[in-house]
């Protein structure tokens, strides 16, 4: 049936006030302790939000199932909760459609694996990808099952390619992680298959870029994966991981690239020409870039010195548009009619804005994973350039101030109904795991948030401002009740991943009408009930199917 893109008139809210969506990347809500950066730092306007009118401040959840996870133990990320809080509804996302189809078996008889399949009798099988069990990107029991699932289906020759984590685990876990898959592949060779860890590297440092922000971390990887080339060259991937995590200041989202080579020192596992590689992240934000590298014949990012002649999938699709990679072994969630689509068509012109790190979290992800704009006359999409190159914690006011004048100008210059905003500090900055850095980084994103509101009190318009999962709010690891957890030598864990924690959703401005409140009735509200809201913001009823809206006008 053709889509009616009309929306219908909310009964008493009306249309054209401008409507700013503030999304603080990162921000959950958890009780006020020392670990906790937003309770630390000066927030005096996230406070008032907070301990202003309680009927215009809520919480909602962020992670699991509310945002199409497997399942409530897993916390929120960005791709998800940018889906959820764009598309309205809740979509099984890509960790589930994976587990899905590997508990069916339908990833073996799929298109995708049929194709690289045809590789495994002359050539290498290469999987390549984020070595944890975070969840967010990729998981650990899906590569286990990918190695064997392809062993058992011909693969006799397989090598990894592995990416250390430490930024959805825990700082360190990478080596029980390549303990855990040596293992596997030990297991393998005694059943005659060939199988070992080739390459790897730190996950920020090597691979992992997005957005564009630094094709040196492509080609870094690259050079190891594709070339078999890297300054550091070891026996064992093992051994790699121990001794680069040894040298001061190593932590495994930094990991310097390194080789696997054998007793005459040459690399172990090059992509040579007819080979197979799989990437087997699902999300898409930071694999678009090497599925580029490996399957554009144009391409001019970096010197790619050779392009092997390969079969290549992606564990999913990860642009839908530019059909990259053309081949993949799961179908991506397909997210379609999302609020940006519906209120644009409505005729709600439409900025949105963020640094590069976060650019396509309010653009791509927002949008269902698309790129691009639905009306070029209608919208306007800025991207600030982040810094590369550096942590964050060296620069944790990032560009908040530069989004957050950019988006005054867009409000103030009456051309917009809608800016959406993306505020990376607590996020990008609480990744980092330095505290003293994180509490400078909510304070600037406070700062930010007020430029921004200033501008809605100017002209008369309406906020909304949430997060999209926790991070800044708990930099410790803890135990069930709720404590800092200690590690072997008595010291406590900090917590570089995101959390479990609900984000807030505050709603104001002179803009909005004076009845308007959060409803009290909505049983486990989530991300994806903030689009009906957004849509009610601006005058409209949300599609049925949408997820209900957060808020009610009382008679006034
Ligand atoms: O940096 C990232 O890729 C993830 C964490 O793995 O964070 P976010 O989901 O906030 O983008
Ligand atoms: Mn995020
Ligand atoms: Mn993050």
């Amino acid at each position: 049936m053709a889509t009616s893109w009309t929306l219908p008139d909310h009964p008493t809210l009306p249309k054209n006030k401008l409507v700013a969506v503030v999304v603080l990347d990162g921000w959950g809500e958890a009780s006020a302790d020392q670990y906790n950066c937003i309770h630390r730092a000066e927030t005096p306007i996230m406070d008032s939000l907070k301990n202003g009118a309680p009927e215009k401040w809520t919480l909602v959840k962020a992670h699991g199932t509310a945002v199409g996870l497997p399942s409530d133990d897993d916390m929120g990320n960005s791709e998800v909760g940018h889906n959820a809080l764009g598309a309205g509804r809740i979509f099984a996302q890509g960790a589930k459609l994976v587990d899905a189809a590997l508990a069916s078996g339908k990833i073996w008889e799929d298109e995708g694996f049929n194709y690289i399949k045809e590789s495994f009798a002359e050539g290498t099988l290469h999987l390549i990808g984020l070595l944890s069990d975070g969840g967010v990107h990729s998981r650990l029991d899906q590569v286990q099952l990918l190695v064997k699932g392809a062993s058992e289906r011909g693969a006799k020759r397989i090598r990894l390619h592995i990416l250390t984590d430490g930024r959805d685990v825990l700082d360190g876990s990478s080596v029980g992680f390549v303990e855990t898959i040596e293992n596997d592949l030990a297991q393998l060779r005694g059943q005659g298959v060939d199988a070992r860890v080739a390459s790897g590297g730190g996950r920020m440092y090597v691979t992992m870029d997005r957005y564009e922000n630094d094709w040196d971390v492509v080609k870094r990887g690259w050079d190891a994966q594709v070339l078999g080339e890297a300054p550091h060259k070891f026996q064992s991937a093992l051994e790699a991981v121990k001794t680069l995590r040894a040298e001061p200041k190593a932590n495994d989202q930094y990991l310097p690239p390194f080789v696997i080579v054998d007793e005459s020192g040459k690399s172990v596992g090059p992509i040579v020409d007819g080979d197979a590689v799989v990437t087997f992240n699902f999300r898409a934000d930071r694999m678009v870039m090497l599925a580029k590298a490996l399957e554009f014949a144009d391409f001019d990012k970096f010197d790619r010195v050779r392009v092997p002649k390969i079969k290549y999938a992606g564990m999913l699709q990860y642009d839908g548009e530019l059909k990259l990679p053309n081949k993949f072994l799961v179908s991506p969630p397909l997210i379609e009619r999302t609020s940006g689509e519906y209120l644009v068509k409505n005729g709600v012109r439409t900025f949105a804005c963020s640094e590069t790190v976060k650019f396509g979290h309010v653009t791509f992800f927002w949008n269902g994973n698309r790129s691009g704009y639905f009306d070029e006359t209608k919208e306007e999409y800025i991207e600030v350039p982040s810094d590369s190159g550096i942590t964050f914690n060296e620069q944790p006011k990032m560009k908040a101030l530069e989004i957050a004048e950019k988006t005054r100008d867009a409000i103030l210059s009456g051309k917009f109904d809608q800016v959406r905003i993306n505020l990376p500090n607590g996020d990008m900055v609480g990744h980092t795991g330095d505290i003293e850095a994180t509490v400078v980084a909510c304070k600037a994103a406070d700062e930010a948030v007020k430029i921004v509101l200033d501008a809605v009190e100017q002209v008369g318009g309406i906020y909304l401002v949430t997060a999209d999962h926790g991070n800044a709010e708990d930099m410790v690891k803890r135990n069930k009740s709720g404590q800092p957890a200690l590690d072997k030598n008595g010291s406590i864990q900090i917590l570089t991943s995101h959390t479990l924690q609900p984000v807030p959703v505050a709603i104001g401005g002179p803009g909005l009408h004076p009845g308007a409140k959060f409803r009290s009735d909505i049983k486990t509200p989530g991300l994806a009930n903030v689009a009906a809201t957004v849509m009610n913001l601006h005058g409209f009823l949300a599609p049925d199917d949408y997820e209900t809206t957060l808020i009610e006008v009382a008679a006034k």
